[in-house]
């Protein structure tokens, strides 16, 4: 029998000497460069952003994401038959954040597009005041949509870093302490491609850095959609490989993992995959990519629904909170359409039926805000009751 050896040696810098110990010289040089290293934020300004993050996490809560572009208000809209106007979009929103203060058992802060961000309610108070006057935070999406990456087989990057710095000032002094960014990548033959995937993660890091710069509390979404027919196994491969290489791109972006929060997708089998997992299987890829790839430093991660049902997302929620490995992270929810189409089937643009429809926001977040303590028993089932929120080429 044949026995191969392999060996990789790596020459040490000259600094080094034989021993592996580093010279007089090098240490010397180490302690200067780092003594000279321009501070990355203030004491201060991290104590802010742990503060921030930690109360958007907290064990119970969860996140509103009610940053839908106008765009993606169409797709709401058109099946109720309702105009896709600014003053629809702010009554639709008026229903979202007026209702019982109750609300903030559940919800510790809600996502606004920036349309929404600067509105008022019927008697001309902004949405942010009510908002912060319930104990819920406000916070913005940033990025400016997704935008095709030329050259490759339809895959996106994600646009909005121009003026970054300024916006991120502006909304922090009109109250906002958190923001959105969204990435998308797709599974199909050949991808993700490596280019997308290195894109996706350096256009986050960089987002989430000007952020930290400005006092506000990243999300860093870099979603894995649902399209296709590929098994769980393989979105769980993706996911790995896409987070690895997000954290990856935060580390060299010098990122302070404390003061971020992770929105990523759950794990699951594509909607047109013919095999049927249980929320325990999803629970257990879900929760073991994570472990392989998202460290410790990160106080939460608040997923995104991305098509499940309603009370799909409640369920799998919970099989993760449930789940018995490691999880050095809260685990919680940051749902859009899981936590609307109750509320939007509810109102279908009838002022009378405002109260009802809120009543369908706050049963579906107190059953989101058990599941992600992990003691959702199930039969919360709304408006919308079990109906696939899936829609293809969402591209926005
Ligand atoms: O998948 P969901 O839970 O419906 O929405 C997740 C989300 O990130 O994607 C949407 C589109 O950017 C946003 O409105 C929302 O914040």
């Amino acid at each position: 029998m044949v026995e191969l050896k392999f060996r990789c040696t790596v020459n040490p810098p000259s600094d080094i000497n034989n021993s592996g110990k580093a010279s007089k010289k090098f240490s010397e040089n180490l302690f200067i460069y780092s003594s000279n290293m321009p501070q990355y934020l203030s004491a201060d300004k991290e104590k802010e952003l742990i503060e921030t993050a930690t109360t958007l996490i907290v064990k119970g809560k969860g996140v509103l994401a009610a940053d839908e572009s106008t765009a993606s208000m169409l797709k709401h809209f058109q099946p109720l038959g309702l105009e896709n106007n600014e003053e629809n979009r702010r009554l639709y929103r008026q229903i979202l954040f007026t209702g019982s203060k109750e609300l903030s058992n559940y919800i510790s802060g809600v996502i606004f597009f920036h349309e929404t961000f600067y509105q008022y309610d019927n008697n001309g108070k902004s949405f942010r005041e009510i908002l912060k006057d319930k104990g819920i935070i406000p916070g913005i999406k940033v990025d400016k949509g997704l935008v095709p990456l030329a050259g490759t087989n339809g895959e996106n990057t994600t646009q909005g870093l121009d003026n970054l710095s300024e916006r991120c000032a502006q909304y922090y002094r009109d109250g906002a302490r958190f923001a959105k960014w969204r990435c998308a990548l797709k599974i199909g033959d050949g991808l993700p491609s490596e280019l997308c995937i290195r894109e996706t993660s350096n256009v986050l890091a960089r987002y989430a850095s000007i952020c930290q710069q400005n006092g506000i509390v990243p999300i860093v979404e870099p979603e894995v959609l649902s399209e296709g027919d590929h098994d769980l196994e393989t979105c769980q491969y993706i996911t790995e490989k896409v987070l690895a290489a997000t954290y990856k791109a935060l580390n060299e972006h010098h990122v302070f993992l404390e003061g971020t929060l992770l929105k990523p997708n759950m794990v699951t089998a594509g909607f047109d995959c013919k095999k049927k997992y249980k929320p325990e299987d999803i629970a257990r890829a879900t929760v073991t990519a994570l472990q392989r790839t998202v460290p410790p430093a990160v106080p939460g991660i608040c997923f995104l629904s991305g098509g499940q049902s309603e009370e799909e997302a409640s369920i799998n929620l919970n099989a993760i909170n449930q789940y018995p490995g490691k999880k050095p992270w809260a685990l919680t929810f940051s749902y859009g359409r899981a936590l609307q189409a109750s509320v939007l089937a509810t109102w279908v643009g009838r002022p009378e039926n405002v109260s009802a429809a809120q009543n369908q926001l706050l049963k579906r977040a107190q059953a989101h805000g058990a599941a992600a303590k992990g003691e959702y028993k199930g039969g919360a089932s709304g408006t919308a009751g079990g109906q696939s929120l899936f829609e293809a080429n969402r591209n926005y």
